[in-house]
């Protein structure tokens, strides 16, 4: 196999036409011969360089709404004979086949007409058939053919046939055919996405995901583990999205948690009040409203401050100076806000190792999105928990009803307790939470630990008696029997939110009304693995 192949002639077919005329007059200046389609031919012709049409090379116009432009043995003989191959080289010569050395295609928007909103006709008129057919073809050939299907790697390219005289290298080749594989694959999973959404169809037979390549990560959960961050296109706020503004790269953990911490605090609507979410290891390990943003966030801090050491912060509105000089008194990995005024900026820049991140909004946590989970041999696929309750949805099931506070604080602690790994308890009092019980296998220890967590608050706060005192409790599922209820009573909590739906429930209401708890039933789980 030849190693450096000369790029005597290339065929140029791009939508996004970013740095073609660049591209495309150094190549003539190292005499490459250019073929082009319509709409990329206009565009050379029109800054001077001289081009071939496909057209003129195949013999047949552009047809059908350009359905039908390089699809053509003169186009894929060119990109797919061998050149050390006798009866390849005697095909071309019978048929008039001319060598493609370069292909640059990038293809039809049809992830932005999607992503857009566009209508089923216009989604299929944006599905590129000759483009990914032509890259398929150069990418098979890639022992003589280079294929460029990113604008970013035009600079690549460039020095690539610079330092080899006009040539290019195998390994380079190669590398940008499995480029080419992964975009073309890339692409038709987005159409075969989308149309499962368009038919309906929520278990596709086969399903493609794709990814492309955000970062690569010092390491992994552990330092011997490698890893890499794919990002899947998504425009949704969050730490995929967002803008950093200082610091050292996210770590593999960071995004972990700062997902985590970003999606718990956008369940609360500016709108409604500041709040902040502190999170360790995928956990929130205090959340709070306050009436500004600094006081959101020494609430929640105030929940478990021996946790929040080296924590990820998340806020629902962009943080000020005030609020960022509080955060920077301790250790922080992250903090990510939907934007962060000047003050905050100038505070943060004295942490060299603190994160800023910003973002664009909220995520809406009703927006319906799949989550996957490997696990051996398989993926698991299901829609992201965007289970909401609101007043109405709850059924009062004590004989005593929740006061007006007491069903402010069920439904904030509820809020919080979906974002917690199951089993989930919390404890909260007045907009904070008071004691966080987190991934126990029993229901019963995740109260204790919870109510752990509230007494060692006081300690460290030096409050006369525990927060749990008064207190109300969210548990994301039933309580199989009256012990975990039984034990929140016992911390201290007056009322109580949970799904229902136990064999038992008759039973656990009993043990709700004789321990003089008001509680109300969502009918919705919120596990968390
Ligand atoms: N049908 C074909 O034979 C065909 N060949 C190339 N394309 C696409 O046409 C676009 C470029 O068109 P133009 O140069 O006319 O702007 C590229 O995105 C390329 O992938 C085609 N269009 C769609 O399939």
């Amino acid at each position: 196999m030849t190693d450096l192949h000369p790029v005597r002639r290339a065929l140029i077919s791009v939508s996004d036409k970013t740095g073609l005329v660049d591209l495309a007059r150094e190549l003539a200046d190292m005499g490459v011969q250019l073929l082009s389609t319509g709409g990329s031919a206009g565009l050379l012709r029109e800054a001077g360089l001289e081009v071939t049409d496909v057209a003129e090379v195949t013999g047949f116009p552009e047809m059908m709404d350009g359905r039908v432009k390089t699809l053509h043995p003169k186009v894929h003989g060119g990109l797919l004979a061998l050149r050390d191959n006798e009866s390849h080289v005697a095909a071309m010569e019978d048929h008039g086949i001319e060598g493609i050395d370069l292909l640059i295609v990038n293809l039809y928007p049809f992830e932005e007409t999607v992503a857009k909103g566009a209508d089923y006709d216009t989604c299929i008129e944006n599905i590129d058939i000759g483009g990914p057919a032509m890259i398929r073809a150069a990418a098979k050939n890639h022992a003589f053919v280079t294929t460029v299907v990113d604008v970013g790697d035009y600079g690549l390219l460039i020095d690539e046939l610079k330092v080899n005289e006009g040539r290019t290298s195998l390994a380079f080749r190669k590398r940008l055919a499995q480029i080419a594989y992964a975009r073309t694959g890339a692409y038709d999973a987005a159409v075969s996405t989308w149309m499962a959404a368009a038919i309906g169809e929520p278990a596709p037979r086969r399903r493609v995901f794709a990814g492309t390549l955000a970062q690569t990560l010092r390491y992994g959960e552990n330092p011997h583990q490698t890893a890499a961050f794919y990002t899947d296109g998504t425009a949704r706020p969050g730490v995929s999205t967002a803008e950093q503004h200082q610091g050292k790269e996210l770590s593999y953990n960071n995004i972990n948690d700062t997902d985590a911490a970003f999606e718990l605090v956008s369940e609360f609507l500016p709108a409604n009040g500041p709040a902040c979410a502190i999170i360790k290891h995928a956990n929130p390990c205090g959340v709070a409203r306050g009436g500004t943003l600094r006081e959101a966030y020494m609430r929640a801090f105030d929940c478990d401050r021996t946790s929040a050491f080296g924590g990820i912060i998340a806020l629902n509105r962009p943080l000020d100076g005030e609020t960022a000089e509080e955060i920077a008194q301790i250790f922080t990995e992250v903090v990510i806000a939907p934007g962060a005024d000047d003050a905050a900026k100038r505070v943060f820049s004295r942490k060299k190792n603190l994160r800023l991140l910003t973002t664009d909004g909220l995520a809406d946590p009703a927006t319906a999105t799949l989550t996957l989970r490997q696990v051996s041999g398989g993926l698991l696929v299901q829609d992201k928990d965007n289970g909401r309750i609101d007043m109405d949805d709850l059924r009062v099931v004590t004989t005593r009803r929740p006061s007006e506070k007491e069903m402010a604080d069920l439904l904030f602690a509820w809020t919080v307790a979906k974002h917690v790994k199951s089993n989930a308890i919390v404890y909260a009092r007045d907009g904070k939470t008071v004691g966080i019980g987190a991934g126990q296998m029993s229901r019963v220890d995740s109260s204790t630990i919870a109510a752990h967590k509230a007494q060692r608050m006081a300690d460290e706060l030096g409050l006369a008696e525990t927060p749990a005192k008064g207190s109300v409790v969210a548990s994301d599922a039933f309580f199989p029997f009256p012990d975990g209820l039984l034990a929140a009573a016992e911390a201290g909590a007056t009322a109580v939110i949970q799904p229902g739906g136990s064999m038992r429930d008759d039973e656990v209401i009993r043990a709700a009304d004789d321990a003089g708890l008001a509680m109300v039933l969502t009918g919705m789980r919120h596990f968390r693995h």
